[in-house]
């Protein structure tokens, strides 16, 4: 397939109201195709062809007349299905289901390998059940002569296997290093707040608006979208990888991590291959939930609950729900939807992220979030040690007051409670080498050597 390829899009949906193709329109849009007509049927669901027979034979018909070179079918298809389907079809259209056309834009967007080896777990887990189905097809029709095929595909299915197993080890090591790089940025006094929400909400455009200039992400070149010049894209899954960007919101050093969108309707097998993408999500200390406000309440209910079902098994953090694009949307609109929404989205913030309207209340509210910071005071002997932790904690928390009486120093600060814990540790021996200056120096040696192995990335 290539750009811009005609297709025709269909969607059957069990009764009741006329099925709605918005969504699986955009999604072929966004996979760079050409929708040049939509089919829709309301019954149950036939075993043969999904659809009725005869709805089929108008696609074939559709399809022959609009010169389409593929259907999309917004509907879990089984495999015999899609072949079936197909079979009707003219010769050489391919039949697209929904996961597949979202694996070919994740893999048209695949720019890091960690992206590339979730879209490639997708597509393995995809095509692992339909081999299953060929080997066990190939079984039961195994005649002299077709030895070769059932083998074939058993090995196949072994292949698949292996290669999962093998992409797994792969992620799980990435997964390992980014909780490590988090726990860093932890220690160095950084709070972790992550974008997360529907795709098309504004989060990239919010994150911009959010951020400072300084990109601390991997990936910046490989993300065009975050570029402070590029335009985000009013398109569907515009950002796949997640970048790294500080924000400044007051008093707290924030890392802010745009994420990838989610969206409703999808299989467990996809959404477990982009699990460790929602990492930075799961395990962030406050959760930014971006809603798009300017659509109607129906749908944004129904993306709030996919996006709280989403977070629902693993998130630790708190959420703060953001209802965007409020620039298109007036006072009297918005409340109303505020009201409607109020159990799923209480007390959320309402922005602009393209205008910037509201966004330092924004910042307010991050502040208030994030988890509290203990405060701390520490009297400490006059010396160069002391210097040293005093220049330490400037770096890892908030110093209020700094105070200098001949023989001691006295430093207030506030900081993660991790932090307050360490900078009393220090304190202790910062203490005891002034003390016994002559133990201390043993002393001193083996907490250096301590920190070293336990704190590698730490104050040195
Ligand atoms: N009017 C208006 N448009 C906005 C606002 N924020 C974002 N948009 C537009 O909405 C579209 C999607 O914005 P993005 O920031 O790319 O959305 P996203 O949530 O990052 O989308 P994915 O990366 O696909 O998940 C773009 O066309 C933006 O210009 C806003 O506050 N007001
Ligand atoms: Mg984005």
């Amino acid at each position: 397939m290539t750009d811009e390829d005609p297709v025709v899009v269909a969607k059957r949906v069990d009764g009741g109201d006329s099925a709605d193709l918005t969504e699986i329109a955009d999604l072929a849009a966004a996979a760079g195709y050409d929708v040049v007509a939509t089919l829709s049927q309301s019954r149950t669901e036939d075993a043969a062809y999904h659809f009725g027979e005869g709805k089929i034979d108008e696609l074939a018909a559709l399809v022959a007349e609009t010169g389409a070179q593929a259907v999309i079918v917004d509907n879990r298809l089984g495999p015999y299905q899609t072949y079936n389907i197909g079979g009707k079809l003219p010769e050489g259209v391919e039949v697209i289901d929904r996961f597949t056309l979202i694996l070919e834009i994740f893999g048209q967007r695949a720019n890091t390998r960690k992206a590339q080896l979730q879209v490639e777990l997708a597509e393995l887990r995809y095509e692992l059940p339909r081999a299953e189905a060929k080997t066990s097809l190939a079984k039961r029709d195994e005649r002299p002569g077709f030895m070769g095929l059932g083998e074939y595909d058993e090995s196949r299915e072994q292949d698949i296997k292996a290669q999962i197993s093998r992409i797994k080890q792969e992620l799980d090591a990435i997964a390992d290093k980014e909780e490590t790089r988090r726990e860093q940025r932890r220690e160095s006094g950084f709070d972790l707040v992550a974008l997360a929400g529907y795709t098309n909400a504004g989060k990239s455009t919010l994150m911009r608006r959010l951020a400072d200039d300084l990109d601390v992400g991997e990936n910046e070149d490989l993300h065009p979208d975050l570029d402070p010049t590029a335009e985000s894209e009013d398109r569907l899954f515009t950002t796949l990888g997640t970048t790294t960007r500080r924000a400044d919101t007051g008093t707290r050093d924030v890392l802010l991590t745009d994420t990838v969108g989610f969206i409703s309707d999808l299989p467990h097998w996809l959404v477990e291959s982009f699990e460790s993408t929602l990492d930075s999500v799961y395990r962030a200390d406050l959760v930014l939930l971006v809603v798009d406000a300017s659509e109607p309440i129906a749908e944004m209910r129904e993306k709030l609950v996919t996006s709280h079902d989403t977070l629902y098994e693993r998130n630790e953090a708190p959420i703060v729900t953001v209802l965007n694009k409020i620039d298109r949307v007036d006072d009297t609109e918005l409340d109303a939807k505020r009201d409607a929404l109020d159990a799923l989205a209480p007390n959320p913030v309402c922005v602009s992220g393209l205008t910037g309207e509201n966004v330092g209340e924004l910042t307010d509210r991050i502040e208030a979030e994030l988890p509290d910071w203990r405060e701390e005071r520490l009297l400490l002997p006059l010396s160069d040690e002391a210097m040293s932790l005093v220049s330490w904690v400037y770096d890892h928390g908030n110093v209020r007051d700094e105070e200098y009486t001949g023989e001691e120093v006295i430093v207030e600060f506030t900081a993660r409670p991790a932090i307050v814990e360490r900078a009393r540790a220090k304190a202790g021996d910062v203490r005891a080498s002034a003390e016994s200056p002559h133990a201390a120096a043993a002393d001193s040696k083996s907490v250096e050597s301590e920190s070293v192995e336990s704190e590698p990335s730490v104050d040195r």
